[in-house]
Formats: structure tokens, C-alpha cells, sequence
């Protein structure tokens, strides 16, 4: 929001949280999320959905854009209210990187049943929210099977700092941005083996786990109907770079954490936000299954996860398996 209310838009942020919405409006920092960034002057921000939603009905379809940045776990409620209340035809874009703990959906899927009526998609990349609300470099890929939607994000979007691919793989897109979070916990464990005893995983480990897990994720996108070019792209290899690497990362945190020996529950509490890698990897996993797809790290972190196996064991087991190809 606060990219876009730079621009030449004007841009209403709804917070379901009155008082957090009031604050906001009265000071013009996020405290809870985002303290270090002020927010632009034009931002406008409400708590009330319905008026926001009655707003965007009278712009017409094209020149309005929604953007639903809440985790996966809210996606689902929150297409359903816009579609209940935005005519046809509206576009609408999620920043939401996971698969829908219980149903084991993509954004994409849940759309399909939820909100059809909309024209629906994906903005997504390697793009940390700290560096995009600074105005540092980012680029994104907008992804969806609508093909005017795109390029909506990028008239909305795109700017000096911030630019904006498009992409008519909206599979490929959300697998990646899915299963990155997934593999960011790996090496976030990885590293935190390899922080706490000089003799452990090393930097060669973390560039195994880092294109071994790209291997994966290509191959379960590639069994749910994706492209595989898309995976050398911003959602695929970017992301998974910046998130598998980046210190500001959540889920590479959870790793770091697990890594230690601290219980799941206490790193969860502690972090205060979403590391949408640990809802979805047992769904990851479970898709996989169904799919006969094979994905080792991610079966890795799920046990670690769980509590069934220590990370040193995890990370053996993936050393015994047998020798194969690479491709
Ligand atoms: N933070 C990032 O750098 C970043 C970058 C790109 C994409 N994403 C993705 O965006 C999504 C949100 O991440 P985040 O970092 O903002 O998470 P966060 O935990 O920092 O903040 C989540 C926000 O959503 C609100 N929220 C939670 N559940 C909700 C619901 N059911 N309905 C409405 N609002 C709800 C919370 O009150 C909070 O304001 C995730 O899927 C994440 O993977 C995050
Ligand atoms: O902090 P993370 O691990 O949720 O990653 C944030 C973004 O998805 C990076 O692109």
C-alpha cells in the first residue's frame, strides 16, 4: 500500500483491527508491523471492509485493483467477502505465499471456488516488506490466467524502484512462492547446525539444500500444470535466494531457531508473525504424495517440525539416500 500510495493513485488500506487502524491513521507508522517506515501522506486508512469495498464499486472495473495481504490462513474469508460485494469482472491481486493449511489449496484454487466471478491473481517475487516500503530496488512478477490483470499490477505498481514482470503461470508463481518458505526453513536449519558446531553443515550444504530444493519445487509445479521456465524466475529460484539467504526472513529465522533446540511453539510465540513454511509444509508434502512426486527436504522438514526427528538426523538421512542423476 504504502508503494502504491506513492504513486499517482489513490489508495485506501482497510486493517480489520479498529484501534490498530486508528493508530495508523493518526500517526502514520504501523507500529506493530512496520515502525522503522513513515507512511505516505495520501494513504488513506480505514477498519470498515464494506466501505472499502462499496468504494471500489464505483470506479469502473479496470481502473480498480484489490490487494489482499493477509496470511493464507485469511485468504479464503477475505475472497469471499470481496466477492460477495465487488461486481464482476473486478481484478484482484494476493501477496499470500502458501498452500491452505486443511484443504491443501493454492490461492489460485480457492479462488476458483470462492470468487470466480473476479478476475483473480498473484503479485509475488523476491520482496522483503522492510525494503519495499523503504523504496529499495524490487522486482515482482504479477501472475494470473486473466491476461489483462497483469498489466493492471504494473499501472499500479511498477515504478523507479519497484518493477513489475508479468507472468501467465499462476501456478508456477504460487508453487514457488509456496514452497520457498518450505526450503528457507531447511537452510535456516542448515545454517543453524552449521553455526553451532564448526565440524557441521557447511556453506557447501546450504547450496545443496538450496538447488536440490529448487529441483523439488520445479518438480511438484510441474505435476500440478506449471512452467517449468518459471522457476528460474523472481517466484522461483529469486525468492527462494532471498528467502533461503536473507536475514530479515522469517521462516530462514524459524530454522535458525529450531536449530538450537528451541521448541516450535516457543519460536512461533517469539516471532510475532506469519512463517507461512511451517502450515504448509506437511501440505506441501501431502500434495506431493498424491502426485507421486518425490521432495526429500521437504519430508525433512516436516519431520523436524513435528518433533519425529532431530535436525542432525534429518540432515543424514538426506546424505544416505542413494546416488542419482541430477536432472
Ligand atoms: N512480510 C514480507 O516480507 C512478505 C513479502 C511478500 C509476501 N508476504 C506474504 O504476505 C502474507 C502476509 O505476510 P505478512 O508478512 O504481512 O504477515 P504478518 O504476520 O507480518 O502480518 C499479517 C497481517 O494480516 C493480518 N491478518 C492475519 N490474519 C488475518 C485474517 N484472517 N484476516 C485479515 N487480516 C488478517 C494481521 O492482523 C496482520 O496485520 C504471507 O502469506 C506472506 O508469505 C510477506
Ligand atoms: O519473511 P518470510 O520468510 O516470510 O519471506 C518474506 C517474503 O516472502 C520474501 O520474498
Amino acid at each position: 500500500a504504502s508503494a502504491a500510495a506513492s504513486g499517482m493513485h489513490e489508495v485506501l488500506l482497510w486493517a480489520r483491527d479498529a484501534q490498530q487502524a486508528q493508530a495508523i491513521a493518526a500517526t502514520r507508522v504501523n507500529a506493530r508491523y512496520l515502525p522503522e517506515v513513515a507512511l505516505p501522506p495520501a494513504l488513506n486508512i480505514s477498519a470498515d471492509l464494506d466501505a472499502v469495498l462499496a468504494h471500489c464499486t464505483q470506479a469502473p472495473a479496470d481502473a480498480a485493483l484489490l490487494v489482499i495481504a493477509t496470511p493464507m490462513a485469511g485468504l479464503r474469508e477475505m475472497l469471499a467477502r470481496c466477492a460477495a460485494s465487488l461486481p464482476a469482472g473486478h481484478g484482484l491481486l494476493w501477496l499470500c505465499k502458501g498452500f491452505e493449511a486443511g484443504s491443501g489449496l493454492l490461492g489460485h484454487e480457492i479462488a476458483r471456488d470462492v470468487a470466480p466471478g473476479l478476475r483473480t491473481g498473484i503479485l509475488s517475487g523476491p520482496s522483503f516488506a522492510l525494503e519495499v516500503a523503504r523504496g529499495q530496488p524490487t522486482a515482482l512478477v504479477a501472475a494470473s490466467f486473466d491476461d489483462r490483470l497483469p498489466q493492471q499490477a504494473i499501472e499500479a505498481f511498477h515504478a523507479e524502484t519497484l518493477r513489475v514482470y508479468s507472468s501467465a503461470d499462476p501456478v508456477g508463481v504460487e508453487v514457488g512462492g509456496a514452497v520457498k518458505n518450505v526450503l528457507a526453513i531447511a537452510t535456516g536449519i542448515c545454517d543453524g547446525m552449521s553455526q553451532a558446531d564448526a565440524a557441521g553443515p557447511g556453506l557447501n550444504a546450504r547450496a545443496a539444500l538450496i538447488t536440490r530444493g529448487l529441483a523439488e519445487m520445479t518438480r511438484l509445479g510441474l505435476a500440478l500444470g506449471a512452467r517449468e521456465h518459471t522457476f528460474m524466475g523472481l517466484s522461483g529460484l529469486g525468492d527462494l535466494v532471498l528467502t533461503a539467504t536473507g536475514a530479515l526472513s522469517r521462516n530462514r529465522r524459524v530454522g535458525l531457531e529450531l536449530a538450537q533446540g528451541k521448541p516450535l511453539a516457543q519460536v512461533l510465540a517469539e516471532l510475532g508473525h506469519v512463517a507461512e513454511g511451517v502450515a504448509s509444509a506437511a501440505v506441501v508434502l501431502q500434495r506431493a504424495r498424491a502426485l507421486g512426486v518425490e521432495m526429500p527436504i521437504t519430508e525433512a522438514v516436516v519431520e523436524v517440525i513435528e518433533g519425529r526427528s532431530r535436525a542432525a538426523e534429518a540432515l543424514a538421512r538426506l546424505m544416505r539416500r542413494e546416488a542419482r542423476a541430477e536432472a
